[in-house]
C-alpha cells in the first residue's frame, strides 16, 4: 500500500512532532493513507551504525538509508521536519547520553591510533555534520513564501529593528588566499574516473582514489591558504579591538562539517593567540583540539590539577577582558560566539542581525554594533550588500516588501554538498593534483601545510533539472528569475555555459530570466524587494541555504513559515517543513517553564502538498479533499492569528496543532466533494468546537512549570509524548476519529 512518510527528527521539531503526528494520523486514516515515522534523529542514527554492539531491544534500522533509497523511486512521499546536523560537541553528548541510557558505544576516539578506533571514527564521522540532507535531497529545492503566509505577515507584521545610516556593522571578509581567489573549474567532456593526489619532500601521498564522473559534470577545486586566513583573523581580531567592535565569527560547521570547524578553530586561536603561546603544550597534552570550541577546551582544563586550572581560567578570563567583545550566543550563561561552533550558523545568524538593526548581544545583554568576520568571500559580499542597502534605505517593512522564492541547485550532492569526502587539512607543502584515468593532470593548486583544499561536483542532470525548475516558476509566478552566478569565479563559469545552454530547451518567451553576480543580484532584489515587487533567486547550493533564511527572516519573521518542497529527480517528492533548524533554545525553554514556541506552519504547508501529491499518485480522491481543506485551515489559522506566542501561559505549540486541526475539520465539515468526509468531520468537528475552551484550558494548565521528558537526545518516548498531549479532551476526540 502506498505510505506517506514522516520523519522523527530532534529537538523542538520532534516534541512537536509527538502532538502534531496523532492529529495527522487519525485525520489521514479516514482517507486510507498510512502514515509511517522513520528515524532519522542523532540518536537513532548513532545507534543504527553499531548493531552489534546493542542489546535486541536498543537496535533499530538505519531509516536514514531507508528513506535515501526510497527518495531515488517515483513512489516516495516524505515529509522531513530538520534534524540535527551535529557538530563534534553536540556528537559526544549524544554518545554520553546514550552510553548513560546503557547503550555499549564506543567513545568518539579524537585521534584515533589503532585501526579499530580508525574504523569507529570513520563511522561517527558518517553521522556528523549535515548528514541527512545531502542523503534525502535526490532533487532540487522549491521554497516559497504562499501568498496566505505573506498576507498575514503583511496584517501582522513582526518587529524589524531601525536601521542608521551611522551604523557600523560591516562583514569582514578574505581579499585572496581564499575558496574564492583559488577556485579553479572545468566540465568534463567525457566519462572519467579522478584520483586526488598530494606530491610532496615526502613522496605522493593519494588522497582519494577511484572517482568516477559522468560526461559533462563540472568539478571545481580550491583551497584555503591557513596563512592568509591566520594574517586575516589577526588583523581583523586587533581592528575590532581597536575599533571598540562587538566581534562576531559566522560559519556553516555543521553543512561545512570539514572545512568550518578548521576555519572556526583558527579563529579561536587567533582570539587566544596568547593563551595557546603560553598553554599550547599542556592544551596539546589534554587533546584540545581548538576546532571544537572554548567550551571543549573549558571542560578539558577541568581534568588538570587545581591550581592549573584556575590558573589557565584566569587566563582565559584576561585574554577575553582584553580582547574585543565577543557577540553572545547567551550573555546571561556567558557563553560566546566562540564557545560551541554549532552555536551560530551563518544562515540564521547573518539575517538575524540584519534584522535586529545590525547589532549582536554583547556579554552585558546589550545590543551593539558587530564585525561580522565570514573569512571566505565567495558569498559574504551578499550580506555586505545587504547591509549597505540597509544603511542606506533604512530597514526593510515586512508590510509592504515584496518576496523572494528560491530555486536552488542541491540534487546528488551537488556542489559543496559533496565536498566532505574530498575536502583535507594538508600535512605538509607541495602540489594537490586532481589526475584523470589517463595520467593527465586536471586541476593542480601548490599547497602549504595546514590549508585546507576541496573539490566538488555537480552532476548534468541536476543542472537541467534546476534550470527547469527555475523557468517553470518563473512561468507559473510572471516574476523574474535571477541566476545568481560569478562569471569571474571559475565553477560559476562553467555553470553559466550549461545555463545558457539549457535554457533554450525551454520557451522563455516573455520571461525576465537574468544571470547576475551574486553582489549585482541582491542589490537589483534588494531593490525591487523595497518597492514591493517579487523576484525569484535561482542560486547554487550554498547560496540556497543562505537566502532561504535571509530573505524569510526579513520578510515574514522566521524561515519556518516556508513552503519547501524538493521534487525528486526521479518522480517522488520530499516535503520539508520550512527551512528553519531545530531550534534548540526553544527546547531549553519548554523544559524550564513548560512552554514549546515551536512554530509548526512549515509542517502544514507540507502536509498540505504531501496529501495532494499522494492524491495525485494513488488516484486517491479523498486526499485532495483533505489537502484542500488543510489549506484552507491554515489560512484561517492564520488570519485568526493561532501561531504560538513566545511567552509562557499563551498558546503554545499544542494548543496552535489544536487550532489547525479544529479548522481543518470544520472545513471538511464544511465540504460537499465527499460526504464520506463529511460525516466523520462534521462529528469531530462539533465534538471539538464544543470543547473548545475546555481543550485551550487543558493546554495552558499544562505549561507553567519544569517538564521533565528523560532526556535530550533520545527523550523517553512515554514521558515526552505525555508532555506534548497534556488535553485529556482533544486526546479522547482524536482517539474516536
Ligand atoms: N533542514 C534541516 O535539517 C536543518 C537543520 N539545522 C540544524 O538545526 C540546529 C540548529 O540550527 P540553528 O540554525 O542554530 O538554529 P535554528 O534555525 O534552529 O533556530 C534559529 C532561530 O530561528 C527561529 N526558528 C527556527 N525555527 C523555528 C520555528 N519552527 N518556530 C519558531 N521559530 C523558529 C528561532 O528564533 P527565535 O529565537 O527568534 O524565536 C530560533 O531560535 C543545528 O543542528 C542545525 O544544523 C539547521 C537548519 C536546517
Ligand atoms: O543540512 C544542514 O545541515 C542544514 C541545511 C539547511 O540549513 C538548509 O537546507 O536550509
Ligand atoms: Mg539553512
Amino acid at each position: 500500500m502506498a505510505k506517506l512518510y514522516y520523519t522523527k527528527t530532534d529537538e523542538a521539531p520532534a516534541l512537536a512532532t509527538l502532538s502534531f503526528l496523532p492529529i495527522v494520523k487519525s485525520f489521514t486514516e479516514t482517507a486510507n493513507i498510512e502514515v509511517e515515522t522513520k528515524d532519522i534523529s542523532l540518536a537513532g542514527r548513532i545507534a543504527a551504525i553499531f548493531p552489534e554492539l546493542l542489546t535486541d531491544d536498543q537496535k533499530v534500522s538505519d531509516d536514514l538509508s531507508i528513506l535515501g533509497e526510497l527518495a531515488k523511486t517515483p513512489e516516495a512521499n516524505i515529509i522531513k521536519l530538520p534534524n540535527i546536523s551535529a557538530s563534534i560537541p553536540q556528537l559526544k553528548e549524544a554518545i554520553k547520553e546514550l552510553q548513560q541510557k546503557g547503550y555499549n558505544l564506543p567513545d568518539y576516539p579524537d585521534e584515533p591510533k589503532t585501526d579499530e578506533e580508525k574504523t569507529i571514527k570513520a563511522k561517527y564521522d558518517k553521522v556528523k555534520g549535515s548528514a541527512v540532507n545531502p542523503v534525502l535531497r535526490e532533487g532540487n529545492s522549491d521554497r516559497r513564501a504562499p501568498k496566505a503566509v505573506k498576507n498575514y505577515a503583511k496584517a501582522h507584521p513582526h518587529s524589524m529593528g531601525a536601521w542608521s545610516s551611522d551604523s557600523k556593522t560591516h562583514v569582514a571578509t578574505m581579499s585572496h588566499g581564499d575558496f574564492k581567489s583559488n577556485e579553479k573549474s572545468i566540465t568534463l567532456s567525457d566519462v572519467d574516473t579522478v584520483k586526488i593526489v598530494l606530491e610532496s619532500n615526502g613522496g605522493t601521498t593519494i588522497l582519494k582514489d577511484g572517482l568516477a564522473l559522468q560526461k559533462g559534470e563540472i568539478i571545481d577545486a580550491t583551497v584555503m591558504s591557513k596563512k592568509a586566513l591566520v594574517e586575516f583573523l589577526t588583523k581583523e581580531i586587533a581592528d575590532a579591538r581597536e575599533k571598540g567592535l562587538l566581534l562576531s565569527l559566522h560559519f556553516k560547521a555543521t553543512m561545512m562539517k570539514v572545512s568550518d570547524p578548521i576555519i572556526f578553530g583558527h579563529a579561536l586561536e587567533v582570539y587566544f593567540s596568547e593563551l595557546f603561546k603560553n598553554y599550547g603544550d599542556t592544551f596539546q597534552k589534554l587533546g584540545i583540539n581548538p576546532n571544537n570550541g572554548l567550551e571543549t577546551l573549558l571542560d578539558k582544563i577541568g581534568e588538570l590539577p587545581e591550581a592549573e586550572h584556575k590558573e589557565i581560567e584566569a587566563a582565559i578570563k584576561a585574554s577575553i577582558d582584553n580582547g574585543p567583545d565577543l557577540a553572545m550566543v547567551n550573555s546571561d550563561k556567558g557563553i560566546t560566539n566562540l564557545h560551541v561552533p554549532s552555536d551560530v550558523i551563518i544562515d540564521a545568524s547573518m539575517p538575524a542581525m540584519i534584522r535586529n538593526s545590525g547589532k549582536m548581544w554583547d556579554k552585558n545583554g546589550e545590543l551593539q554594533d558587530t564585525k561580522a568576520i565570514i573569512p571566505d568571500s565567495s558569498y559574504s559580499g551578499v550580506y555586505q550588500a545587504t547591509i549597505d542597502f540597509c544603511k542606506e534605505n533604512g530597514a526593510f517593512d515586512p508590510t509592504t516588501m515584496g518576496t523572494v522564492p528560491n530555486v536552488g541547485l542541491m540534487a546528488q550532492k551537488a556542489e559543496e554538498y559533496g565536498s566532505h569526502d574530498k575536502t583535507f587539512e594538508i600535512e605538509s607543502a607541495g602540489t594537490v593534483k586532481v589526475v584523470n584515468a589517463a595520467g593527465d593532470t586536471l586541476i593542480e593548486h601548490s599547497v602549504e601545510e595546514g590549508d585546507i583544499w576541496r573539490m566538488c561536483q555537480v552532476k548534468d542532470a541536476p543542472v537541467q533539472d534546476w534550470v527547469k525548475l527555475a523557468v517553470s516558476r518563473a512561468r507559473a509566478t510572471g516574476d523574474p528569475a535571477v541566476f545568481w552566478l560569478d562569471a569571474e569565479r571559475g565553477h560559476d563559469a562553467e555553470l553559466i555555459k550549461k545555463v545558457n545552454v539549457y535554457l533554450k530547451d525551454h520557451d522563455t518567451s516573455g520571461l525576465d530570466i537574468q544571470i547576475l553576480s551574486p553582489i549585482e543580484a541582491t542589490k537589483y532584489t534588494l531593490k525591487r524587494m523595497k518597492e514591493g515587487k517579487d523576484t525569484i533567486s535561482v542560486s547554487g547550493n550554498v547560496l540556497r541555504d543562505y537566502l532561504t533564511d535571509l530573505f524569510p527572516i526579513l520578510e515574514v519573521g522566521t524561515s519556518a513559515k516556508m513552503l519547501s518542497i524538493v521534487p525528486l529527480m526521479n518522480g517522488g517528492g520530499l516535503f520539508e517543513t520550512g527551512a528553519g533548524g531545530s531550534a534548540p533554545k526553544h527546547v531549553e525553554q519548554f523544559l524550564e517553564e513548560g512552554h514549546l514556541r515551536w512554530d509548526s506552519l512549515g509542517e502544514f504547508l507540507a502536509l498540505a502538498v504531501s496529501l495532494e501529491f499522494f492524491s495525485e499518485k494513488n488516484n486517491n480522491k479523498k486526499a485532495q479533499v483533505l489537502a484542500e481543506a488543510l489549506d484552507k485551515a491554515t489560512e484561517e489559522f492564520l488570519n485568526k492569528d493561532k501561531s504560538p506566542s513566545r511567552k509562557v501561559n499563551e498558546l503554545d505549540t499544542r494548543g496552535s496543532h489544536f487550532y489547525l486541526s479544529l479548522y481543518w475539520a470544520e472545513q471538511l465539515a464544511k465540504q460537499d466533494e465527499d460526504a464520506e468526509l463529511k460525516a466523520v468531520f462534521g462529528k469531530v468537528y462539533e465534538a471539538m468546537s464544543s470543547n473548545e475552551e475546555k481543550i485551550a484550558q487543558e493546554l495552558i494548565d499544562a505549561q507553567d512549570s519544569p517538564v521533565d521528558i528523560g532526556g535530550y537526545y533520545l527523550p523517553n518516548p512515554e514521558m515526552a509524548s505525555k508532555a506534548m498531549r497534556p488535553s485529556a479532551t482533544l486526546n479522547a476526540i482524536l482517539d474516536a476519529i
